[in-house]
């Protein structure tokens, strides 16, 4: 189909607006449409970053690159790339959690994701064909909303964070706009304000669970697999309760992802990888605590225990390092409500004196000792100077990574743990922070969110078409991200800059397509090459 007039106008995949040609506006009957002057993109990037450099909150320069992506995709990611750093924070966590719990009331544009009802389930079909309006679709981010970072459950709400995970992905690692599709599940909310406001855009009921809930996500995934059978499918922020039965349900069938599971696992390992390498301490002498042990918690804990089995542990060795901390305190074999995923890492009450004592996380850095210190608990503040001063008083560095989002849910401020650690604490945080200054030494904080492998992983498996993600491509992809720091550099990050994230993408994704060709999932064999022919560019 030919788009012409303001058909072409409209159409943001097409749109070039003043760059238009002389011709080509007369080619296409928008002659006088536009302003006479023929811009450069580069004059049109320019333009726009003035324009959004005159905003003056996040959230308004959020909605200006979100009207700016509804007009023009191509100079969106041209300004993008240009400005990684600073627009992360802003197209992403943690501006986006502000877009999320204001959609209904701020909402302008769909923006092509499609919104599939478990009311209207006859629906499924014809709504992924017309939010894909023909466009061969290879990649879907999907959520039901349920569990949003780490604000909850906000209904139809949360279908921004499948745009927002889908724009990384083309800054990130050159995934074509055109073959991605952001989809949200609207299964009902159970946030009481949700329902009772009128504007509330999503279906006006608690959420719908137990079989007919997997019967629609089973309907989801089978028709999006047929309609686009090379898809590789993204689930995000689906609730605690949801997010690894789902995994576990098509990950050894489909090419299927987890971020919150195994994109969080890898982030944190190569955290901790470059942690140690810092301190030049072994993975298998560390001591492990998990506090919150949810999704992410317990996503993240499986990736350190692989990696220690791989480093020459067996199984029942390697789960002695690991303390899962959650709402209950220390998990024990006996604690009630213990999620599936808990289960093999909990402790037995006869291996301390003062078992029934280990109800909080003091309490527990006291008892264990840990050499690490993981936060997905969702509680700010809560690596106080107490805790954070009992850790460091038995290891050299700590290493601490406070991973809750958005910045209102931080278990502590990377500041904060370097004054109270003397400098000593190797941190990673999972919003972005400005360096910290400490006696004289500039810090860089790394950044452990999964936006940091997520785009690889995602580049490198389509590129070579796998049949489904492998525990080794993700070990790979955990693998890839060391070497880019100087480690001997005072106040050296753990993790490489977000500044490098295109560069290290790409990193990523040649590691995974290899890996994805060494263990025969793939008919490719040059991963270069695939991953080379695969990547678009912002250009007219
Ligand atoms: N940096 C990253 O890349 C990244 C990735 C995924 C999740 N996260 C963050 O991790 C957090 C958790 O996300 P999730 O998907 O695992 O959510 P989740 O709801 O599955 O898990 C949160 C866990 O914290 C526990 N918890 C609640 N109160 C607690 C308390 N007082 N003490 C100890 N534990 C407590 C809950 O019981 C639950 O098990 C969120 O803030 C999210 O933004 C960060
Ligand atoms: O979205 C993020 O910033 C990371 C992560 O997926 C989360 O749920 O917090
Ligand atoms: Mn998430």
């Amino acid at each position: 189909m030919k788009y012409e007039g303001l058909d072409l106008l409209n159409n943001h995949f097409l749109n070039k607006g003043t760059a238009f040609t002389k011709e080509e506006r007369k080619e296409n009957h928008i002659e006088g449409l536009l302003p006479p002057f023929v811009q450069t993109l580069d004059q049109q990037v320019e333009q726009a970053y003035e324009n959004y450099s005159n905003k003056d909150t996040f959230l308004a320069k959020r909605m200006y690159l979100m009207d700016l992506f509804n007009e023009n995709v191509t100079l969106f990611y041209k300004l993008f790339s240009q400005h990684v750093n600073e627009f992360m924070p802003v197209v992403y966590d943690p501006t986006i959690a502000d877009t999320i719990e204001n959609y209904s009331h701020l909402f302008l544009d769909p923006q092509n994701a499609a919104f599939l009802s478990i009311d209207d389930q006859d629906d499924i079909e014809a709504s992924l064909k017309n939010a894909s309006a023909g466009r061969d679709i290879k990649l879907i981010v999907v959520t039901d909303g349920e569990g949003i970072l780490g604000i909850g459950d906000w209904g139809v709400q949360g279908v921004d964070i499948s745009v927002g995970k889908l724009m990384v992905y083309t800054a990130a690692a050159g995934v074509d706009p055109k073959s991605v599709l952001p989809v949200v599940l609207d299964v009902g909310t159970n946030r009481k304000e949700l329902l009772a406001d009128d504007l509330y855009m999503g279906n006006h009921h608690e959420r719908v669970t137990g079989d007919k809930y997997y019967n629609f996500v089973d309907k989801f995934v089978e028709t999006a697999e047929n309609l686009f059978p090379d898809m590789y499918l993204h689930f995000e922020d689906f609730g605690r309760s949801n997010a690894a039965n789902i995994l576990n349900k098509y990950k050894d069938n489909i090419l299927t992802f987890n971020d919150d599971i195994q994109g969080t696992g890898i982030i944190t390992l190569a955290g901790i990888l470059g942690a140690l390498n810092i301190s030049k301490e072994k993975l298998t002498d560390q001591v492990y605590l998990s506090f919150g042990a949810g999704t992410a918690g317990a996503g993240i804990t499986k990736r350190i225990f692989d990696a220690m089995v791989e480093e020459g542990l067996s199984e029942d060795e390697a789960r002695k390092h690991f303390y899962l901390v959650d709402k209950q305190g220390l998990l024990f074999d006996d604690t009630e409500d213990l999620t599936p995923e808990q289960k093999p890492f909990t402790r037995k009450r006869s291996e301390f004196a003062n078992a029934d004592e280990l109800t909080n996380l003091e309490a527990v850095v006291k008892a264990v000792h840990p050499t690490i210190l993981v936060g997905t608990s969702t509680q700010p503040g809560t690596f106080t100077e107490a805790v954070i001063k009992e850790m460091a008083a038995h290891t050299e560095r700590p290493i601490i990574f406070p991973l809750s989002n958005p910045t209102k849910l931080a278990e502590a401020k990377a500041e904060d743990l370097l004054k109270w650690t003397d400098g000593k604490a190797l941190i990673a945080t999972g919003i972005p922070v400005e360096p910290v200054e400490y006696n004289g030494v500039t810090y860089h904080i790394g950044q452990a969110n999964n936006a940091l492998v997520y785009p690889g992983l995602g580049l490198g498996s389509m590129a070579v078409n796998a049949k489904i993600l492998s525990d080794g491509m993700i070990n790979k992809a955990a693998h890839s991200l060391g070497g880019i720091v100087d480690p001997t550099q005072p106040g050296a990050a753990v993790l490489p800059p977000v500044s490098q994230l295109d560069k290290f993408s790409m990193t990523v994704a040649n590691g995974v397509a290899q890996q994805a060709i060494d263990e025969k999932l793939t008919t490719a064999t040059d991963a270069k090459k695939a991953v080379a022919d695969l990547k678009w560019e912002p250009k007219y």
